[in-house]
């Protein structure tokens, strides 16, 4: 049976000011547990914005966002920090390592804040983390001792680090020559074959073409969906699943 992983119902992000300007407008989104979904669009058509959203680092005006069925708009931010740190994986274009700490001590992070695995059983599944992203080797190594390519790896190796249902990436590879973008092209790919849910915002129509749908916006909205291999779906804001109300 299909499980969602991740649902957004009618999300509306609104920055009110002199000028209220609305930079996510209506969007209803089911992504599938083992999904690998690429947003695209146009420069400034709120693409970031959403994925803010969907992971929790910022809140709707309107809508909900369900995570594992759980809805979160109701959520205190400690709860909504927690279900963050949890549940959700982060990558950026800026890979985001504190500079004075190792490979390995990067990835330690999230865990030592979920607080809930033994000092030797954290370090075990770090190493073994590094490792499966080819990084062995530089565990002791400090950010400014890396290419771009391997501190991109050591950032994804930290989003993987408390098994977090869904990986939320923006433009992952926007700064990465294009050896190091196909590693990570794949490592996102296995992420999503092995069970995770991996949301992408991405100008690369590259990795676009191989995530499993693609979901294109415009001035806030979904213009189109796409699925892998080319396919349009019928209705741009239904997913081909299940809805979990549990
Ligand atoms: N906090 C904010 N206050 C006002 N306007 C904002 C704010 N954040 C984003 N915007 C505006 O909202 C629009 C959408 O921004 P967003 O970063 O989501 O777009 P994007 O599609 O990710 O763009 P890009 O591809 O250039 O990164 C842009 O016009 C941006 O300038």
């Amino acid at each position: 049976m299909t499980e969602v992983a991740l649902q957004a119902v009618d999300l509306v992000r609104r920055i009110e000011g002199d000028v209220s300007h609305t930079l996510v407008n209506g969007i209803d989104l089911a992504v599938n547990k083992g999904e690998f979904v690429a947003i695209t669009g146009p420069s400034g058509s709120g693409k970031s914005s959403l994925l803010y959203l969907l992971g929790l680092l910022d809140a709707p005006s309107e809508g909900e966002i369900m995570i594992c069925g759980q809805p979160t708009s109701k959520l205190s931010e400690s709860e909504r920090a927690d279900v963050r740190l949890t549940k959700c994986g982060f990558v950026f274009q800026f890979h985001f390592l504190l500079p004075e700490f190792t490979s390995l001590d990067n990835v330690l992070l999230p865990m030592r804040a979920a607080g809930v695995m033994a000092e030797g059983a954290m370090r075990e599944r770090g190493l073994a983390l590094l490792g499966s992203l080819g990084l062995a080797e530089h565990a002791n190594k400090r950010p400014n001792q890396l290419s771009g390519g391997q501190r991109q790896r050591v950032a994804i190796a930290r989003a993987l680090a408390n098994r977090p249902e869904i990986i939320v990436a923006d433009e992952p590879t926007g700064a990465l020559d294009t050896k190091s973008t196909e590693q990570v092209f794949s490592i996102l790919r296995d992420i999503a074959d092995n069970g995770q849910t991996v949301i992408v915002v991405t100008h690369d129509p590259a990795l676009a073409a191989r995530a499993d749908r693609r979901v294109h916006i415009v001035d806030g909205k979904i213009a189109e969906i796409t699925e892998r291999g080319g396919a349009e779906l019928v209705s741009p804001s239904i997913a081909p699943c299940e809805i979990s109300h549990a």
